[in-house]
């Protein structure tokens, strides 16, 4: 049998102002000297600058780059970055987190995933998300040393944010659906222990849903802790498949179409009742937990005009041709996804 790796990160701190702690939490790393604190224009205020504060008072030399997109370009200025830094920590939402690891993976650095939020599940998996002119591909990365979740400033993000991070775990049930048929039609590897983990965590959310509100410390932690189990199942697995399958496929494709794209895990939450209506599955309970909770399930409350959706569905499967799904090899006629999506009331 083949050998094969697993990367989990080696702590995690989580609870209101674990921030005030990082410093000391990369000394008992054996992190030392010189850290590259990258985050976003909105998340350096958030926690950023608390985090260079706190790296500072532990005699750490701090240097920060800020980042728009999760681009190979802005992988490439965070490597640039790193030259001396023993440590790199991502500060902000899955587009600073997907960049920093990446770049640390590059540069042969640690990194410390530090989120601002709790909107997707790659707080701690070992895998990046980089989005490129064909729309996004996953590339393998580090797990992060540690995660340091505070959950004083995730509970303070607009709720939206949270709402869309447990429609991205909403959307195993999907993904799994998806992963189940490839390893039937094409023999992909398989893995029973990554897949029950996945679907665990999306019961763990459909469980909690009516306990997560706005403002609520608890919720966040909640949110937070399943986002890391979700992420726990990609490790296993060793790519997303337990957590991305044609759901997620259609919201790459919307970032590519829409004028104006939604969040991910929003996107992805309202690709989930399409894919489960396609799985022949029970679409409606997928919708009532999202209403539950909070995250959009039309076409308007997303923001997105119904072409765009229209569009989205017949191209999801040109994103990622390698990843079998319900999509098939050739994906949605435009009568179909018309079909398919004013079926769900999508549009
Ligand atoms: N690697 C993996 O395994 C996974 C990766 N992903 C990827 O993660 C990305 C989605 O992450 P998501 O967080 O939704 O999107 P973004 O990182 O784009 O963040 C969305 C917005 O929220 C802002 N923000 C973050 N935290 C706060 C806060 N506390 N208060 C106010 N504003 C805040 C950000 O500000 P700012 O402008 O400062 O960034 C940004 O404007 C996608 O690119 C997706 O592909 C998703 C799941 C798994
Ligand atoms: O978003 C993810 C899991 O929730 C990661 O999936 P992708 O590999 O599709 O970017
Ligand atoms: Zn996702």
């Amino acid at each position: 049998m083949n050998s094969k790796t697993i990367q989990m990160p080696r702590e995690v701190h989580i609870g209101p102002n674990v921030l005030d702690e990082i410093g000391k939490i990369c000394k008992n790393l054996r992190l030392f000297d010189e850290a590259l604190v990258v985050s976003g224009f909105h998340t350096f205020d958030v926690a950023g600058r608390q985090t260079v504060d706190a790296l500072e008072s532990s005699d750490f030399g701090v240097e920060v780059v800020k980042v728009k997109d999760a681009s190979i370009e802005s992988v490439e200025m965070v490597q640039d970055k790193i030259a001396n830094a023993s440590v790199v920590l991502g500060v902000g939402g899955g587009k600073i987190i997907d960049v920093a690891k990446l770049a640390s993976t590059n540069a042969h650095s640690y990194f410390l995933s530090v989120p601002t939020t709790a909107s997707h599940d790659g707080i701690a998996s070992p895998m990046a998300s980089i989005k490129n002119d064909k729309g996004s591909i996953s590339k393998n990365a580090n797990s992060p040393m540690a995660v340091v979740a505070d959950t004083g400033i995730i509970n303070t993000a607009p709720f939206r944010l949270i709402a869309s991070g447990c429609a991205d775990i909403v959307s195993n049930y999907t993904a799994i659906k998806d992963w189940k048929l490839a390893y039937r039609l094409k023999n992909e590897d398989y893995s029973e222990s990554a897949a029950a983990l996945s679907e665990m965590t999306a019961k763990l959310i459909i469980n909690s849903s009516d306990s997560i509100k706005e403002g609520l410390e608890e919720s966040a932690r909640i949110v937070v802790k399943s986002l890391f189990s979700s992420g726990m199942a990609i490790s296993i697995a060793g790519s997303s498949r337990p957590a991305s399958g044609s759901e997620h496929l259609f919201s790459h494709a919307l970032d590519r179409v829409a004028k104006k794209p939604a969040l991910h895990g929003e996107q992805c939450g309202v690709g989930t009742i399409m894919m489960m209506h396609l799985h022949g599955g029970d679409w409606r309970s997928i919708r009532n937990i999202l209403k539950t909770i909070g995250a959009p399930t039309t076409a308007s409350e997303l923001g997105i005009d119904d072409d765009d959706i229209v569009d989205a569905l017949t191209m999801a499967h040109t994103i990622r041709p390698e990843r079998y799904t319900i999509l098939g090899d050739n994906g949605l006629t435009r009568e179909a996804a018309i079909k398919l999506a004013k079926k769900t009331e999508i549009i």
